[in-house]
C-alpha cells in the first residue's frame, strides 16, 4: 500500500441529539475526502459513542502529524472530556476504524437481505398494481426497476425517516385539504418505502437518526465501498467512488464518476406554470425544461411539476387521484409522469388547467389565482403522494423551486399547512424572480381564496402608491421562501431599486441576504446550431463553429427564401424575437425603423403581444415589403430558425431580468445589440475594434438615437470589417453558454437553504 501521507478526518460522535453531536479528529492516511459509515454507534476507547453515521474526511484537514512520525500514531483532538491525545491514540484510530469496518460490513449484509425483500415485496406489489385498471404506471420494467433501487438508495439516505406520507391525522386544519384515502391506502410505493424504512430500522441500521440533519447518498453507500478488514487495506478508490449495486458491489460508472454534487446530493422539485418542450410562453418555460435536466446530471434527484394543459404523449397518468379544496370548492387531480433525460417530469391533471396551452395566464384574475393555487397546494404534497420509478421523494433531504409569483404561494403552504406544525421540517424552498413586473396583485379581499389562516394576511400586504393596500401573492412569497435567485446579477441589483423593484424593492432589500443573481444558461440541446432540430429540413442546415461561415450563409438564405424576402446573402438581417410589450423596447425598434430601413438591411420580427404593437408589426410589413417581415405569433420553429438565419439581434429591452434569446443569438453566432440592463448587461460585453474583444453592442439608455447608434457602429463592422464580424461571431460560439456551470450555483443556493432554520 502506498503510503498517502496522513490526514484527519472528523468522526461525528454522539449519543442521542444534534446539538450533543462532537466531532473528533482522527488521523488517517487517506487523502481528503469525505467517507461515511452507516449503522449502529459504536464505541470509543474513552468510553464516548462513536456515530457509525458519518465519517468525514474534508478537504483541509490534512495533517501530516503522527502518522508520518509513528505509523499511523496519531493525536485524536477534539472537544470534550475523554479526547484523547496522548501516546496510544495512532491504536485508538485503528481500533475504531477496524470496528467501523466489521460493523458496516454487517450493516451492509444486512441492508443486502432488506434490499433483496423489498424487491420481492415491489414485485408483489407490482403485479398487484398491474391487476388494477386504474393504476397504469409500469414499474416492471428493468430500468424503472433499477430506477427504484436507485432512488431507494437515495430515500434511503434522507434525514430524519420521513419516507412516509403522514398519516391524515398528521394534516392539519389550516390546508382545508380533502385526502382521498382509498387511493392513498392504495399507494403501494408509500407502503414500500415505510416498509423499507421499517424493516432497516429493525434491523438496527439507522438510517433516519433524527439528530443526523442530512446524510446523503454518498454517505449511506460508502460503508460498501469498505472492503478490507484492515485499516491499511482502506483503498483511496473506494472512497472517491462511494457507490454500490444492489449486490453491495460497488457500481462500476459510477465508482469512477460520483455524483458531481458530491455528498450535497439533494432531492429537488422545481414547481413552474410552463415547462418545455410541453408549455411556453416565454423564458420561464425554457427554465423548467433545462435548468431540472442540468441539477440531474449533478446528481441530485429532480423533479419537474408543471400543470397538464394538453394532451400530452410521453406523461402516463400514475392512477394517483387527490382532491383539494379551491374557493370552496373540491377538485380532483391526477398526476402523470415521464422521465426524460434524467428528470422526473409530472403534470398536474384537473379540467381547470385543459386547453390553456395557448393561453396559460389568460382568463380573468380569480381564474389565474385559482389555477395558481390548485397548483401549489397538489405540487406541495407531489413528494408524498407521487411515486416515481417506484418511490415517492419524501419531505426530507428536499427543497423545492417556485417560480415567478405563480407557484409563491408554495413556500407560503408549506409554512402555512405543514411548516408551523412540526411537519415537513426538513423541507426548504428557493423562490426565483424571473420577471418582478408580474406579481399576483389584486384587492385584498383575494385573500380569501389564498385559503390561508387569517394571520397569514400579513404576509400579503403591500402598500403601493398608486393602488393604495393591496393583496400580493409575490410578497408572500418572498418573505416566506427560505432563499431567493434572480435570474442575473444585475437584476438582482435592480431589483433592490424603487425602478426596478416594482413596488417590491423594499421587501426585497428586507431580504437582501437571502438574494442571488445566477445567470441563466442555454439547453445546449435544444439551443444549438449543431443539433438544432428546426434547421434540419426546408433548406436550413446545421453547423458548427469550423462550419459557421458556410451554415450561417445557407441558414439565412433558407429563412430568406421562407419569408419572401429577396435571397441574399450580402445584406445583413436584423431580428427581433419576444413579446410585444412595454418590457421589450418594441418602441424603440418602432422609432428606428425608419433608419433601418433607409439602408441596405432586411428587418425581420417575430412577436406577439399587445394588439397595437402587432398592428404595427404587420404596417412595417406592408410599407416595406421588400425589407421586413413582421410575423405575428408564437412559433418556436421560427424562432429557432430567424436565430439562425440573422446577423443581428435587437434586444432593446426597458428591463430585462436575464434575456434568453440574447444567449441563444451567441450560441448560434448572431450578434447581438442591447440595452445595457439587467442580465443584458451581465452577458454582453462590447465590442472593442482595438483588442478585438466583446460580443456584441451595447448602449446605456432607452432611446430609439442610442439604438441606431449601436446599430450603424455593428453595420459598419458587418460591411467594412470582415475579419473583426467573424472574430466576434467566433468568440461568441466558443463560450460556455450551458446551463451546467448555473446549475452549480443554484447547487450552492439550494445546499444553503437545506441548512438553514
Ligand atoms: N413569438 C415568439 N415565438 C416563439 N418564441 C418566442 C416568441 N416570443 C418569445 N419567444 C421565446 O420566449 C423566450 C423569451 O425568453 P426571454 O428570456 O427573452 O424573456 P421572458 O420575458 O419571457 O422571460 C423572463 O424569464 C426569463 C427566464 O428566466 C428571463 O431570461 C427573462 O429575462 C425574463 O424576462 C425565448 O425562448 C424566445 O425565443
Amino acid at each position: 500500500m502506498a503510503s498517502l501521507g496522513s490526514v484527519s478526518f472528523l468522526i461525528e460522535t454522539s449519543s442521542t441529539s444534534c446539538s450533543s453531536l462532537r466531532q473528533r479528529r482522527v488521523s488517517c492516511w487517506k487523502r481528503p475526502h469525505f467517507v461515511a459509515v452507516y449503522g449502529r454507534n459504536t464505541l470509543d476507547s474513552n468510553g464516548v459513542v462513536c456515530k457509525m453515521g458519518s465519517f468525514r474526511v474534508p478537504k483541509g484537514e490534512i495533517s501530516r502529524r503522527g502518522l508520518r512520525a509513528a505509523g499511523r500514531s496519531e493525536s485524536i483532538e477534539g472537544e470534550g472530556e475523554g479526547e484523547g491525545r496522548g501516546g496510544n491514540e495512532g491504536e485508538v484510530a485503528d481500533e475504531m476504524l477496524r470496528a467501523t469496518i466489521k460493523q458496516s460490513k454487517e450493516v451492509l449484509a444486512r441492508q443486502k437481505d432488506l434490499l433483496r425483500q423489498i424487491e420481492e415485496r415491489r414485485k408483489l406489489v407490482s403485479s398487484i398494481k398491474s391487476s388494477s385498471a386504474n393504476i397504469e404506471m409500469d414499474v416492471s420494467s428493468s430500468n424503472e426497476s433499477d430506477r427504484y433501487f436507485q432512488n431507494m438508495n437515495q430515500s434511503l439516505a434522507s434525514a430524519d425517516g420521513k419516507y412516509r406520507c403522514p398519516p391524515d391525522s398528521e394534516k392539519t386544519d389550516e390546508s382545508n385539504i380533502l385526502y382521498d384515502n382509498e387511493t392513498e391506502n392504495n399507494s403501494p410505493d408509500k407502503h414500500s418505502v415505510a416498509d423499507a424504512l421499517g424493516l432497516l430500522r429493525e434491523s438496527g441500521a439507522e438510517v433516519a437518526h433524527s439528530e443526523i440533519t442530512s446524510p446523503s447518498l454518498l454517505e449511506v453507500s460508502a460503508p460498501y465501498l469498505i472492503k478490507e478488514e484492515s485499516f491499511e487495506d482502506l483503498k483511496e478508490a473506494d472512497i472517491e467512488g462511494a457507490n454500490v449495486k444492489l449486490d453491495g458491489t460497488p457500481e462500476e460508472g459510477i465508482k469512477d464518476s460520483p455524483p458531481l454534487a458530491g455528498a450535497n446530493v439533494l432531492n429537488i422539485i422545481l414547481v413552474a406554470a410552463e415547462c418545455v418542450p410541453w408549455s411556453k410562453t416565454g423564458g420561464l418555460g425554457d427554465v423548467a425544461g433545462a435548468l431540472p435536466k442540468a441539477l440531474a446530471r449533478r446528481g441530485h434527484r429532480v423533479m419537474v411539476v408543471a400543470p397538464r394543459y394538453g394532451n400530452y404523449s410521453e406523461p402516463q397518468d400514475l392512477g394517483v387521484r387527490k382532491r383539494y379544496k379551491v374557493e370552496g370548492q373540491v377538485m380532483e387531480v391526477s398526476y402523470f409522469h415521464a422521465y426524460i433525460d434524467g428528470v422526473d417530469f409530472v403534470f398536474i391533471d384537473s379540467p381547470i388547467f385543459w386547453h390553456r396551452e395557448n393561453d396559460i395566464y389568460g382568463g380573468n384574475r380569480v381564474d389565474i389565482l385559482r389555477r395558481m393555487v390548485l397548483l401549489c397546494k397538489a405540487a406541495v404534497e407531489v413528494p408524498w403522494h407521487v411515486p416515481c420509478g417506484g418511490v415517492c421523494y419524501g419531505d426530507g433531504n428536499l427543497v423545492f423551486i417556485a417560480n415567478d409569483w405563480h407557484t409563491a404561494l408554495l413556500p407560503v403552504y408549506l409554512k402555512a399547512y405543514y411548516r408551523d406544525h412540526g411537519l415537513m421540517k426538513y423541507t426548504r424552498c428557493v423562490l426565483v424572480i424571473h420577471n418582478i413586473a408580474h406579481q399576483g396583485r389584486g384587492p385584498l379581499k383575494d385573500f380569501f381564496y389564498a385559503d390561508l389562516p387569517g394571520h397569514y394576511m400579513d404576509l400579503f400586504k403591500l402598500y403601493d402608491p398608486m393602488g393604495g393596500e393591496h393583496f400580493n401573492i409575490f410578497a408572500a412569497g418572498l418573505r416566506t421562501a427560505d432563499r431567493v435567485v434572480t435570474v442575473s446579477h444585475g437584476y438582482a441589483w435592480e431589483l433592490k431599486t424603487s425602478e426596478g423593484g416594482w413596488g417590491l424593492h423594499g421587501i426585497i432589500n428586507e431580504n437582501d441576504w437571502k438574494l442571488q443573481g445566477i445567470v441563466n444558461g442555454v439547453d445546449t440541446k435544444d439551443w444549438n446550431p449543431q443539433f438544432d432540430v428546426h434547421l434540419k429540413s426546408d433548406g436550413y442546415t446545421n453547423y458548427s463553429l469550423e462550419t459557421l461561415q458556410r451554415g450561417k450563409s445557407q441558414c439565412k438564405a433558407a429563412l430568406q427564401r421562407e419569408l419572401g424576402l429577396p435571397v441574399r446573402d450580402n445584406v445583413p438581417i436584423v431580428a427581433f424575437i419576444g413579446r410585444l410589450d412595454y418590457q421589450k423596447g418594441v418602441d424603440l425598434i418602432a422609432g428606428a425603423t425608419p433608419w433601418i430601413v433607409g439602408r441596405d438591411v432586411q428587418l425581420i420580427m417575430l412577436g406577439t403581444g399587445r394588439k397595437d404593437l402587432e398592428e404595427m408589426l404587420r404596417r412595417f410589413e406592408r410599407q416595406h415589403h421588400d425589407k421586413v417581415r413582421g410575423w405575428v405569433g408564437f412559433s418556436v420553429k421560427m424562432a429557432h430558425r430567424i436565430t439562425a438565419g440573422a446577423d443581428v439581434l435587437l434586444m432593446p429591452s426597458k428591463f430585462k431580468p436575464c434575456g434568453l434569446n440574447l444567449l441563444y443569438a451567441m450560441m448560434y453566432g448572431t450578434i447581438p445589440v442591447v440595452h445595457a440592463v439587467g442580465g443584458l448587461r451581465d452577458t454582453v460585453r462590447q465590442f472593442d475594434p482595438y483588442s478585438e474583444t466583446g460580443w456584441g453592442w451595447v448602449f446605456d439608455r432607452a432611446e430609439a438615437g442610442r439604438l441606431i447608434d449601436a446599430l450603424g457602429n455593428c453595420l459598419n463592422t458587418y460591411w467594412n470589417y470582415k475579419n473583426s464580424w467573424e472574430g466576434l461571431q467566433r468568440r461568441e460560439i466558443m463560450q460556455d453558454l450551458s446551463w451546467d456551470n448555473a446549475a452549480q450555483q443554484y447547487e450552492d443556493v439550494l445546499v444553503a437553504a437545506k441548512y438553514q432554520w
